[in-house]
């Protein structure tokens, strides 16, 4: 097992910067892009389609959100603005975000701080007009790639690594160009100078392009735009009519109302999106041969149970990740139960396996938001109690195993053990349906401190499960997870890999020097 190397001061002070939570993971982001076909200028309501779009992604970032679109030329509309999707957009501004084209971003920091100057989508203007990014992901070569674009004379306004991206990409690249920009060797040469690690919609006046990092870390896909008459029943011709237009989109479950899954968008695609439909420009491979990297934590947590990525819903690898579980670690108790929300595919899966039957232990109050950092454990257990509330049909005098997909910080499964045990549970028994998190994610998720993560201050789970209260407490092994990732797995790449960094160390491209956590 690869150990992680402390190194400057750098990583830690950029994580300083980041976003906070109390409990879990805090997401990546968002990006969404949409274009309409033919006729310019569009009718398909770009901004609107975008706007779904982003409120469907909400799950990946809610600090700030923004849109920008274009009519074809370079005078692009912009919004952007902090907080949620629902609160920056309006009818009134986005009907002024005309265009036929547009891209949009919700997001959570990684890199800069969560303040009105770093949302996204990042826009500037290029010898060869403007240019607008969305970005998921974080580069793990940002600060020696942010020395290399300031040493071509080019200044920066903030500290963001989508920022970088958008100025990396006004670079002319090595090999020059010949009749104007060359867009697609830009992008190329942004692959070769950030190997990891992003998801990218790069919007031009009258083109998107949609590009993975080369290990497919984060997702991407594509859909389209399917014909509105409002005399068929759901108000969209379904069946084989042409698109009216396409939209790219993180994931799949925001394909909603007027759009439709189409595929992924391949590790290393650079896919370009016009008004004359949509054309693979090339598929950079993975350097050296390495391994793709797909974060493998999308099907255990971020991602919405309805998504698909490598051909199968993440609801089902993570009833897959339950079963297995309830292989490796059986015990004997009269319920199994999930910790809502993202608990719930893993707990049935368990139940199916075990025989053991399925009820609700917790009745989630869904009015009660994020779970702000609060500045004693005391207000912590507060907050688990107010999100949460025991169910005593299910719960009083019964043999308890409860299923949760993570345990992070172990700020939500103690103070609900408690809450379980006050509502008369005879026995309570953690089962988590992935492996103990005990390293950091340089590639666009928020890892808690090492002194943090409850699996890196407590070795042993015995020691772990004393800690929360449970009578029992067991994680999914590393294989048991990829076997469950990989039971259905149909997908269009050749070969598909996943990263397992945060469980195991070892690091798709390796640990960059610049890195300390
Ligand atoms: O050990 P901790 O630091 O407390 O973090 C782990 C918890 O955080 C997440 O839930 P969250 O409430 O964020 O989202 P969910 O509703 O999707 O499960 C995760 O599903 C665990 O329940
Ligand atoms: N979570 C993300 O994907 C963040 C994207 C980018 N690194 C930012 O901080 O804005
Ligand atoms: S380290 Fe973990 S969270 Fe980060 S990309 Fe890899 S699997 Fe995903
Ligand atoms: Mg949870």
């Amino acid at each position: 097992m690869a150990t992680v190397k402390i190194n400057s001061n750098n990583w830690k002070e950029r994580r300083v910067n980041r976003g906070k939570a109390v409990s879990g993971l805090t997401h990546e982001c968002g990006v969404f892009g949409a274009i309409g076909n033919k006729a310019w200028p569009n009718t398909s309501e770009i901004a609107q389609i975008i706007c779904i779009g982003l409120e469907a992604l909400q799950h990946r970032g809610q600090e700030s959100t923004g849109l920008v679109t274009s009519e074809g030329n370079n005078d692009f509309h912009i919004h952007k603005g902090m907080g949620l999707v629902k609160h920056v957009f309006n009818n009134d501004c986005v009907g002024k975000l005309r265009g036929s084209l547009g891209i949009g971003h919700t997001r959570y920091s990684t890199s800069a701080k969560s303040e009105q100057v770093n949302c996204q989508p990042f826009v500037v203007h290029s010898m060869h007009g403007a240019l607008a990014v969305a970005h998921n992901g974080e580069l793990v070569n940002a600060a020696s790639l942010r020395k290399q674009v300031l040493d071509r004379g080019v200044g920066l306004s903030t500290h963001s690594d989508s920022e970088l991206i958008t100025q990396a990409l006004c670079l002319i690249p090595p090999e020059g160009e010949v009749n104007g920009p060359d867009w697609p060797a830009r992008i190329r040469h942004l692959m070769q100078l950030a190997p990891l690690s992003y998801s990218l919609c790069i919007m031009l006046k009258d083109r998107i392009y949609a590009v993975r990092d080369t290990y497919g870390n984060r997702p991407l896909c594509l859909g389209k735009i399917v014909p509105s008459n409002p005399e068929q029943t759901n108000g969209y011709i379904e069946g084989e009519q042409e698109p009216e237009g396409w939209v790219v989109s993180s994931e799949s479950c925001a394909f909603i109302s007027a759009t439709r899954y189409v595929r992924e968008v391949l590790p290393g695609e650079i896919l370009e999106m016009t008004k004359n439909g949509v054309r693979t420009v090339d598929v950079v491979p993975p350097p050296e041969g390495k391994p793709l990297a797909f974060c493998i934590f999308e099907y255990v947590y971020f991602a919405r149970p309805n998504s698909v990525f490598e051909g199968q819903e993440v609801y089902t690898v993570r009833m897959h990740c339950g079963r297995q579980l309830a292989l490796e670690h059986p015990v004997e108790a009269d319920i199994v139960g999930s910790v809502p929300e993202s608990g719930n595919a893993a707990a049935y899966g368990y139940s199916k396996e075990s025989r053991i039957p399925l009820g609700e232990l917790l009745a989630k109050n869904t009015y009660v938001g994020r779970t702000f950092i609060q500045p004693s454990n005391r207000l912590r257990q507060l907050n688990v109690a107010l999100k949460f509330s025991p169910i005593l049909t299910n719960v009083r005098g019964k043999r308890i195993i409860l299923i949760d997909d993570s345990i992070v910080r172990g700020n939500t499964v103690g103070p609900i053990i408690r809450l379980l045990r006050r509502a008369g549970a005879k026995e309570v028994h953690i089962r988590v349906a992935s492996p103990p998190l005990r390293y950091p994610c340089y590639m666009g998720i928020n890892i808690p401190t090492r002194e943090e993560l409850i699996a890196n201050k407590l070795k042993d789970t015995k020691e772990i499960a004393k800690k929360v209260g449970a009578d029992s407490l067991e994680y999914l092994s590393v294989e048991g997870l990829v076997r469950a990732v990989k039971k259905e797995i149909n997908s269009t790449n050749e070969v598909d890999g996943h990263c397992t960094a945060c469980l195991t160390g070892d690091y798709p491209g390796g640990i960059p020097d610049e890195l300390d956590w």
